[in-house]
């Protein structure tokens, strides 16, 4: 809705209500209010804002899915620019997407200090199709407009001052700053203003120019289309006349708009907002579960974790003690973290917080932390020992977090007086960079350490995601079978370049075998040899391949047998220039290695394509998904879906894993899985999950309704 006032005697004051955020909505009647100020003789200028500090967050995104009637949103900026009398916005907190295209359509912009302007349709599958796609490149330049557009990205009040973008920025209120603003313009002529009506600035060179974008897009969108799209939108802007430009921004988002795509990262868009209403079996949640204050946390251990958990806390501004027991290793952290605080500081323009971190050989220090989190090495003795001197010389109430990502944290909670104050807070490497925190609750941690985690996890700019306590929790515990068939597809016939090559055209930034390689290839195996799965590499035949009774393949083991653990070794599954250098290349020792496997274990290598390695990977890992829905361990499809999307690469514009196998239809996944099973009946993981097999039979509800369709199954039981 949109309500008008008149203010100073003669400025008509638009003001867009539609909390929280001014969406703007076809019902929403701005053109309705626009005439009546422009009917009004009394009213000389016009002023649009928005209630409650913030000017408006673009066009209704719940509305894209239903049937949108009513004046469209280009009628209604067309409207306001050929106004006869000025039209100032006075934007406050944000203007994004249709929010800044408004703002385009009127005369001058003016802005708060601390406002943030943008088109960040590219981010929902879409283009700035109010007009923005032609209005931006013909105010600030092509360039500018092109990377705006197909980045999405933000922009401050000063950066957009200085591209152009608006006319003024204030510190103080900025509809008063408007209303004046708009008063000394009254009268003056309008036809300068009106940006659809200039060309684009010249560029020289410019088929070149967008040569250049188009092919640096279509590198980083590993598959979005939007993007490809927004690239087009501006090159008719500067090579068409509006008229024609306008009709090519609607050609271009008529595809975009119904698309898969579209979709998918409409559904990342809310995913990411419901994963904050968290909620825990026990019927705790994130609106009846109040966080404690955290000002002053502690992390011990400072390798590799310990030190980015530590960068991303005093990032955060809060102080932390950083404590390491070896006096080298404290040394060498000090060092490191205090280059990475520095050289983060200087991407952003602050002073870095060296100060906020004080270095500590002594878990003594520890005594007045309101939250701890532990990274030292993943043994569960080692662990239990430092939460026990955790909970002797922490103040009372002091939250006791563990950065494992494998060990049993209600077994680590059971070694503490006060089983209710710990939590697993998994942070992904590096911790400072990764924005994906899994908060892993066991059953007695208390809704308050939940709730003070997640507040934490916000606060750092994490995508935060409660889940519950089991083996890899719910991002590791998926990767297994992915990793396991990639595996048994190099056992049938496939190499490392086939498999990673389906991988990264599907959207990967990785394929497994790249990842793995980066990661080190020595970590699976020192699970699996806890596990007890490692035997020496001797034996052949299929028995071999057999282990704790399901098929097995050990070519992981026999490579780190070998010395290959990847970047770090120079060898892994693709040769390296050099230790530590990070470009792949094919190696043909792994060739002959595989082909000396197959020989040695009677198996015979047969053509598997692209189709094979995508149903295989991923359906397993989907198949993983819902057993860890039908278990509890996540609360519903979005949680999964956030955790994949931001910790493990999957591509965004697929909307995550369970998204993807809602829009590939459950009944396809149900149908594959249970002809690979066929085929290999001694891999578990391809077993089809009850729940995914529930779904189907109860028609498949949308990915919407598996939550209540998950709770009817569960009362049927
Ligand atoms: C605005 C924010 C920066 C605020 O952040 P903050 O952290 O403060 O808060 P939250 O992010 O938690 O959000 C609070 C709350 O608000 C909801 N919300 C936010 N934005 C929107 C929105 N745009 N629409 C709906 N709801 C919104 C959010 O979900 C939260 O709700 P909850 O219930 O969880 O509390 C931040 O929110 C933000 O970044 N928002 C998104 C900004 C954005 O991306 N804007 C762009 C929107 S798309 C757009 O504007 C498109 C335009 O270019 C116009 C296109 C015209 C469309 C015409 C259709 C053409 C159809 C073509 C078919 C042609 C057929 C033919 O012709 O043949």
């Amino acid at each position: 809705m949109a309500e008008y006032n008149r203010v100073s005697e003669c400025v008509g004051l638009i003001t867009l209500r539609n909390p929280p955020v001014n969406a703007l909505s076809v019902s929403q009647g701005i053109v309705h209010t626009m005439q009546r100020a422009l009917s009004d003789p009394n009213v000389k200028s016009v002023v649009i804002c928005g209630q409650n500090g913030i000017f408006c967050g673009g066009a209704d995104i719940k509305e894209f899915g239903s049937n949108m009637t009513g004046p469209t949103l280009i009628q209604m900026i067309h409207a306001i620019e050929s106004a006869n009398k000025p039209v100032v916005a006075a934007i406050e907190g944000s203007a994004l997407g249709g929010g800044l295209e408004l703002a385009l359509g009127c005369h001058y912009r003016i802005a708060h200090s601390k406002s943030r302007l943008g088109l960040p349709e590219v981010s929902l599958g879409l283009l700035p199709a109010a007009g923005g796609s032609q209005r931006l490149p013909r105010l600030i330049g092509v360039p500018a407009a092109l990377n705006l557009i197909t980045t999405g990205r933000h922009v401050t009040a000063a950066e957009a001052l200085q591209l152009g973008i608006v006319d003024q920025v204030t510190d103080h209120n900025t509809v008063d700053a408007a209303v004046k603003f708009a008063l000394s313009v009254a009268g003056r002529s309008l036809d300068p203003r009106r940006i659809s009506t200039h060309p684009c600035p010249q560029q020289p060179d410019l088929d070149a120019l967008f040569e250049e974008v188009m092919q640096k897009v279509r590198q980083s969108a590993r598959g979005a289309i939007a993007p490809i799209a927004c690239v087009q939108a501006v090159r008719a802007a500067a090579t068409l006349p509006y008229a024609q430009g306008i009709e090519r921004e609607r050609e271009l988002m008529a595809t975009l708009f119904t698309s898969g795509q579209a979709r998918a990262l409409q559904y990342c868009f809310f995913a990411e907002r419901a994963v904050g209403r968290w909620r825990m079996p026990s019927g705790a949640r994130w609106d009846t579960s109040k966080p404690r204050p955290v000002q002053k946390a502690a992390v011990i251990g400072l390798g590799t974790m310990g030190r980015g958990i530590t960068v991303a806390l005093a990032q955060t501004g809060l102080s932390v003690i950083a404590v390491e027991t070896q006096e080298k290793q404290l040394m060498e952290a000090k060092q490191a973290i205090s280059g990475m605080l520095e050289r983060g500081a200087k991407r952003r323009g602050v002073a870095p917080a060296l100060d906020r971190v004080i270095y500590s050989q002594n878990i003594q220090a520890v005594a007045d932390v309101d939250l701890v989190i532990e990274a030292v090495f993943e043994d569960i003795a080692l662990k239990t020992k430092v939460f026990q001197q955790l909970s002797a010389a922490c103040k009372p109430g002091t939250l006791l977090c563990t950065n494992t990502s494998a060990l049993d944290v209600d077994q680590l909670a059971s070694e503490t007086p006060n089983p209710e104050l710990v939590v697993g807070m998994h942070f992904f490497a590096p911790a400072h960079v990764m924005k994906l925190l899994e908060v892993v609750y066991g059953p007695r941690s208390s809704p308050q350490a939940v709730a003070t985690a997640m507040q934490l996890g916000k606060k750092m700019g994490k995508a935060s995601v409660a889940v519950g306590n089991c083996r890899g929790f719910v991002g590791n515990r998926m990767l297994k079978p992915y990793i396991e068939e990639a595996f048994f597809l190099l056992e049938e016939g496939a190499t490392p370049e086939l498999v990673d090559q389906a991988l990264e055209e599907f959207g990967f930034p990785m394929g497994v075998f790249r990842m793995s390689d980066l990661s080190g290839l020595d970590v699976g195996w020192r699970v699996r040899k806890g596990d007890g799965l490692v035997e020496p590499g001797t034996a052949s035949g299929r028995s071999a391949r057999i282990r704790q009774g399901r098929r097995y393949s050990p070519l992981g083991d026999l490579l780190c047998e070998e010395g290959r653990f990847g970047q770090k070794t120079g060898r892994g599954w693709y040769q390296y220039d050099k230790p530590g250098s990070r470009v792949a290349r094919s190696d043909p020792w792994l060739h002959s290695f595989l082909g000396a496997y197959r020989a040695q274990h009677g198996l015979v290598a047969r053509r598997i394509d692209h189709q094979e390695v995508l149903e295989r990977c991923l359906y397993a890992l989907i198949n993983e998904g819902f057993h860890i829905l039908d278990d509890g361990i996540a609360a519903g499809p979005e949680d999964i879906d956030v955790i994949y999307v931001s910790g493990y690469g999957w591509p965004r514009h697929c909307g995550g894993p369970m998204f993807y196998a809602n829009m590939v239809g459950l009944a396809k996944v149900l149908e594959r899985l249970e002809h690979y099973q066929q085929l290999h009946p001694e891999v578990p993981h391809l077993q089809p999950s009850s729940l995914l097999r529930r779904l189907v039979a109860s028609g498949s509800p949308p990915i919407h309704k598996w939550e209540e369709a998950i709770k009817k199954l569960h009362s049927q039981l």
